[in-house]
């Protein structure tokens, strides 16, 4: 199989030898859907992904904003490794403990008022995890400034403990101090990462600090839509890397 020469990023990608992947979930491994939960695995997604893993001996990885549970939900045992929520919680290996990074709870009163301003604004979605929230609007796009006002006045209240992202049609309220990019660093310490030149693959502001991190470690980082105009794109690509030898890959 020959390399695909409309994705210049293949010259710069490192031999399966060398290679660790890292890769985002949403908007990336997935296309973008009305909800979380209406995200659609594509078919021969797994196959791809197990083929890859296969490849670069284990050190294939899922880096996203969901909680670990999400990612099994839809990815089963595929990826050798899963980090969630930013790089809050990370499973190093197939079967072991999640570990996570101590951080703040989310005061309980705005998860309260935020079940007030989904009730109040009809497609407004609330997303609870452990460490952060997240209010959706893309049911209700006019909402998205008056939500995101309002994220603003919840975090200025903390002196900087909480921060609010800018997500797709989203504001997410995040601890500080701990990012996708920590992720990356942690992961590539370990067997079967380390050693390897890692390879993020993103789609987002968040996925930023993820891409920064692998180049800092020597790989490098590609985004949609910059390097591929969308996730089904990606997923071709993904897809020659995995069925072809060697010569599928640049370098
Ligand atoms: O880091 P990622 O894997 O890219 O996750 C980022 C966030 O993705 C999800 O929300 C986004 O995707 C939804 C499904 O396509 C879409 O409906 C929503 O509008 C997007 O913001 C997820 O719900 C968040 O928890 C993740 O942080």
């Amino acid at each position: 199989m020959s390399k695909i020469s409309s994705f210049p990023s293949l010259d710069r990608l490192p031999p399966p030898a060398r290679a660790a992947f890292l890769l985002d979930f949403d908007g990336t491994l997935v296309d973008i859907a009305p909800t979380p939960e209406s995200v659609v695995v594509a078919p021969g997604l797994l196959d791809t992904l197990r083929r890859l893993r296969d490849k670069c001996g284990d050190a294939l990885a899922v880096i996203s904003g969901r909680p670990i549970e999400q990612i099994d939900h839809f990815l089963g045992d595929v990826p050798y490794a899963v980090a969630g929520e930013h790089g809050i919680a990370i499973r190093h290996a197939p079967g072991q403990a999640i570990e996570r990074s101590a951080l703040p709870p989310v005061p309980a009163a705005w998860f309260e008022q935020a079940d007030r301003l989904a009730q109040a604004h009809p497609g407004v979605r609330i997303e609870r995890k452990k460490a952060g929230l997240v209010l959706h609007y893309r049911g209700a796009p006019d909402a998205g400034p008056m939500l995101g006002r309002i994220a603003d006045e919840w975090v200025a209240t903390t002196g900087g403990v909480f921060h609010v992202q800018a997500a797709k049609m989203a504001w997410e309220i995040r601890p500080a101090g701990v990012d996708k990019g920590h992720a990356v660093e942690a992961l590539m310490q370990a067997a079967p990462f380390a050693g390897r030149a890692p390879v993020f693959v993103g789609d987002d502001v968040t996925d930023e600090d993820g891409i920064r991190m692998a180049v800092q470690l020597g790989g490098i980082g590609l985004r949609i839509p910059v390097d591929f105009p969308d996730p089904a794109t990606f997923r071709a690509w993904l897809a020659h890397l995995a069925q072809g030898g060697n010569d599928a890959w640049g370098g």
